[in-house]
């Protein structure tokens, strides 16, 4: 059961947020096409980001079933690994690189419909804080596209800006403290 400790003490409802946007602006800083591409449109039309950033999704089987060819009796745990099924080669084109027109014409949206991308998970437990993550995450992106130089500083290059993650619940920045 949800309980209000879930939504604002268990970081459910401020960690997801916060890592989205700290990645969402880490890519635009390491992809200045993606950056100036958004800069030209923002002024024509709203600019909806989202990302997955909570990874695992834990379900218990109501009844015996198979997945993949295994056979997975009730009561066993699942757990849907939604990092892997956003990068998986079969559903997705260069899916490490940060591509924001992937989604353009295509039929999918991220509210549970298409379990190709599902950064708010899925079903009766997908995410309840839907609406105000997207708030949370778009109104400081669009004051940060706004705001921001689109050269990074000191002459450091994109290339080499560093985006190495640490896996748990959600993806961490490994060297967020090193400058
Ligand atoms: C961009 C921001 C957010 C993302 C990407 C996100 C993502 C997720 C995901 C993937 C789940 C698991 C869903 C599943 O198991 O199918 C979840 C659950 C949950 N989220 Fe969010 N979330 C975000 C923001 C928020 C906010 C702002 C709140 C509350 C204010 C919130 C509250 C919760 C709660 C309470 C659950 C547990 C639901 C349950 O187990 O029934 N989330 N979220």
């Amino acid at each position: 059961m949800t309980c209000v400790q879930d939504i604002f003490g268990a970081k459910a409802g401020t960690d997801t947020s916060a890592t989205v946007l700290e990645w969402g602006m880490s890519e635009l800083l390491k992809n200045p096409r993606v950056m100036k591409k958004l800069l030209e449109v923002s002024d024509q039309k709203d600019i909806e980001v989202t990302s997955t950033c909570s990874l695992l999704m834990p379900r218990e089987c109501r009844e015996a079933c198979m997945i993949g060819g295994h056979e997975i009796p009730l009561k066993t745990k699942v757990i849907t690994y939604a990092w892997a099924l956003g990068r998986d080669p079969k559903h997705w084109y260069d899916a490490e690189k940060f591509i924001l027109e992937r989604f353009d014409g295509t039929y999918f949206d991220f509210k549970g419909n298409n379990f190709e991308y599902i950064p708010f998970g899925e079903g009766r437990r997908m995410c309840p804080g839907l609406l105000l993550g997207l708030a949370n995450v778009e109104l400081p992106l669009v004051v940060f596209l706004f705001h921001i130089d689109e050269e990074l500083p000191n002459g450091m290059k994109p290339e080499n800006f560093d985006m190495t993650k640490i896996f748990g619940a959600t993806v961490a920045w490994k060297n967020y403290c090193k400058t």
